[in-house]
């Protein structure tokens, strides 16, 4: 594993290969975000869109390949909270809020989570953070709901208060995975505009298998098959592509 590439890609994933009990899950797999990218990853299930993400997030270690965060950090080195330190969010599919504490007071955890539990816990936030969370809650479409404990907010609105959650602890990339399965339409509409909101400052990484979705998100959309890359470029390119067709959007 070379950490030395020459790179401009705030994610760089070469020629990864993962094997579960000798089945490929991923076969060299080769991806580059750009810094303030958002990519939309697609593809049959069992493509290996999972497995993608637990590479990058230190929770599969992959058998060959290069996957290198900023250009110089070997995240097949490393573990999970160490890669989480760096700087790479990821929401996973179910919504895991504090479903008896406000939605206030969910944002507020994940700050001090970032700022670790042990010097700080009873310390209280600063104005910066404090604003911080205010521009959060805005992101989030969560602004009059802030003092609602999070148990009674709708599956959309806690996964949005889940992706705020992320943002507190300031993330350079967020790797969001199947944002608006059990969506509304209108959430799902919503969850396309807050994603485009996010990427004005951050890079994301968007695992999805609703095509409408994909569209409003209007970003280069990355094909995964059998564990590699089958096709990429814009949805219309992509969804022109006959394999893509055979294998996926056919169906
Ligand atoms: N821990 C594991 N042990 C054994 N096989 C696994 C493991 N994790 C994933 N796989 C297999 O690897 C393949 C790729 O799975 P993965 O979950 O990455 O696909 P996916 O593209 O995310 O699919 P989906 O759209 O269904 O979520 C699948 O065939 C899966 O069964």
């Amino acid at each position: 594993m070379n950490a030395t590439v020459e790179t401009t890609a705030i994610l760089y994933v070469d020629g990864v290969s993962v094997s579960f009990d000798g089945f490929r899950a991923l076969n060299g797999l080769s991806l580059f975000i750009e810094p303030g990218e958002m990519r939309a990853i697609i593809g049959p299930n069992g493509a290996g869109k999972t497995t993608m993400m637990d590479v990058v997030t230190g929770k599969t270690k992959p058998d060959t390949g290069t996957v290198l965060f900023g250009g110089r950090h070997d995240l097949s080195r490393m573990d999970e909270a160490s890669i989480a330190d760096l700087g790479i969010g990821r929401k996973f599919q179910r919504p895991t809020v504090f479903e008896m504490h406000t939605v206030w007071d969910n944002l507020v955890l994940a700050v001090k989570q970032r700022r670790g539990v042990f010097t700080t816990l009873f310390a209280r936030l600063t104005g910066a953070e404090r604003d911080r969370l205010d521009e959060i809650l805005a992101i989030t479409r969560l602004t009059e709901l802030r003092d609602r404990s999070a148990g009674t907010l709708s599956h959309g609105q806690k996964q949005w208060l889940e992706i705020g959650m992320l943002l507190a602890q300031e993330p350079a990339l967020l790797l969001v995975d199947e944002p608006v399965a059990g969506m509304t339409d209108a959430e799902t509409e919503q969850t396309a505009e807050l994603l485009r909101d996010i990427n004005r400052t951050r890079s994301v990484v968007v695992v999805e298998h609703d095509m409408s979705f994909v569209r409003a998100l209007g970003v280069r959309v990355t094909v995964l098959h059998e564990g590699s890359v089958l096709a990429e470029g814009s949805l219309d390119a992509v969804s022109a592509n006959e394999r893509v067709v055979e294998v996926y959007l056919g169906r």
